[in-house]
């Protein structure tokens, strides 16, 4: 019996999450991003147009020569013409940053052309001298779980989450790992394992997400690893192709473990047991359930697929208001296949949180939902229907 879907979260409660997204960290990333690289005019008004269309006004269609113009016109139809405030969460961040690529230039043949406005965000990040001596732990960083959690703790560096925020103002130690289902994680890798990893952000999450899939490959953990990338630029810090890129560069200039986890993840790709790939639909505004039956395919042959980050895990059990104590197996069953989540806590939706725990954590004061520290790993290990398509 399919669990019914509760409705879902819009950006208009203005004790929501979302309202704080729109109110300040929406303009604080449009300034950024007119900060970071030498647009022209055209594409400052097209920032100023976009924030007051935001702020003030109704939402607009994408512009008539876009690319895909007639899909978002359809996709978007319950909405245009609406002020921003009043869609969906998940449904508006999406089209915000399709419309932000549409301003930039990035689709339209000439010298913008294919240029990642997020670029110099995440080149700032690789280039970090904070860096190099975590790289240099590698070394000693040796366990399986250690790394495991190495990723999961990485989700918490996501350039999204910093706009707005001065790094380190959180504090970890007053956070932790409120569900942890890594025993069925592991229990569903070996030799024979064929893993996908849906990525999510570029940088430090990245850096750490790819020695978890080398020591996967390495340690009979994996006979292969599918790694999906984003299409294009999206949530700022969304890892491309490019990404992927310059986090084995980056790791390559660190001596030691850094530098041999670049080299064996080279001729990993290159004999074929690290393959990459991407859909247009990771930046769709949808969530999983309508996940087209091509990328449905693919996902099926998986014998797990480990989803990285927040906004995946919004789009895995839909970004709704569900109970924390809502069976996420239950809710995740649809999936394609078995499906671990490596999740830091970045907006109001949860899922499968015991009463006692809530209770507990809704008393200790915290944001818990949604500051970042606090972390969960879940599997759902129940393979469902097929994808029905956009
Ligand atoms: O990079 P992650 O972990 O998917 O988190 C991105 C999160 O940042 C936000 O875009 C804004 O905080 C959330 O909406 C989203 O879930």
């Amino acid at each position: 019996m399919p669990t019914p879907l509760p409705p879902e979260l819009l950006n208009n409660e203005p004790e929501g999450f979302a309202w704080g997204v729109w109110h300040d960290r929406t303009p604080k990333l449009i300034t950024q991003i007119k900060e970071a690289v030498p647009y022209g005019p055209a594409q400052r008004q097209g920032f100023d147009a976009l924030e007051e269309e935001i702020s003030s006004g109704l939402m607009q269609p994408l512009g008539d020569a876009a690319p895909e113009r007639d899909l978002w016109v359809s996709w978007g139809e319950d909405y245009f013409g609406k002020p921003w405030i009043d869609t969906p969460f998940l449904w508006s961040e999406s089209y915000f940053f399709r419309r932000v690529l549409e301003v930039t230039g990035y689709f339209a043949p000439g010298p913008w052309y294919g240029l990642d406005p997020f670029e110099p965000m995440k080149t700032a990040e690789l280039s970090d001298p904070s860096l190099e001596p975590d790289l240099q732990a590698l070394d000693s960083l040796s366990t399986p779980q250690d790394k495991l959690l190495a990723s999961l703790w990485g989700n918490r560096a996501d350039l999204v989450f910093h706009v707005g925020r001065t790094r380190g103002a959180t504090h970890p130690e007053t956070g932790g790992l409120i569900i942890d289902q890594s025993d069925q994680l592991w229990s569903h890798l070996g030799p024979d394992a064929r893993v996908v990893v849906i990525a999510d952000n570029a940088g430090r999450e990245f850096l750490a997400d790819l020695v978890l899939i080398d020591h996967l490959l390495g340690h009979d953990l994996a006979a292969s690893v599918t790694l999906h990338l984003k299409p294009r630029p999206y949530y700022v810090s969304d890892a491309t192709t490019a990404d992927f890129v310059a986090c084995l560069r980056r790791l390559s200039r660190t001596r030691g473990a850094a530098e041999q986890i670049s080299a064996r993840l080279r001729r990993a790709v290159a004999g074929g047991s690290l393959t990459l790939d991407t859909h247009d639909f990771y930046c769709s505004p949808w969530d999983y359930r309508r996940m087209p039956g091509d990328l449905a395919a693919r996902l099926r042959s998986a014998t797990i697929t480990i989803l990285k980050g927040d906004l995946n895990y919004r789009r895995l059990v839909g970004d709704r208001s569900w109970p924390a104590t809502t069976d996420f197996a239950a809710v995740s069953a649809y999936f394609p296949s078995p499906v671990a989540a490596l999740r830091t806590l970045k907006s109001d939706v949860v899922t499968g949180v015991d009463a006692a725990t809530e209770a507990q954590l809704d008393a200790s004061g915290l944001e818990w939902r949604t500051d970042g520290t606090h972390g969960l790993i879940q599997v759902a290990a129940m393979p469902g229907a097929t994808g029905d398509g956009v």
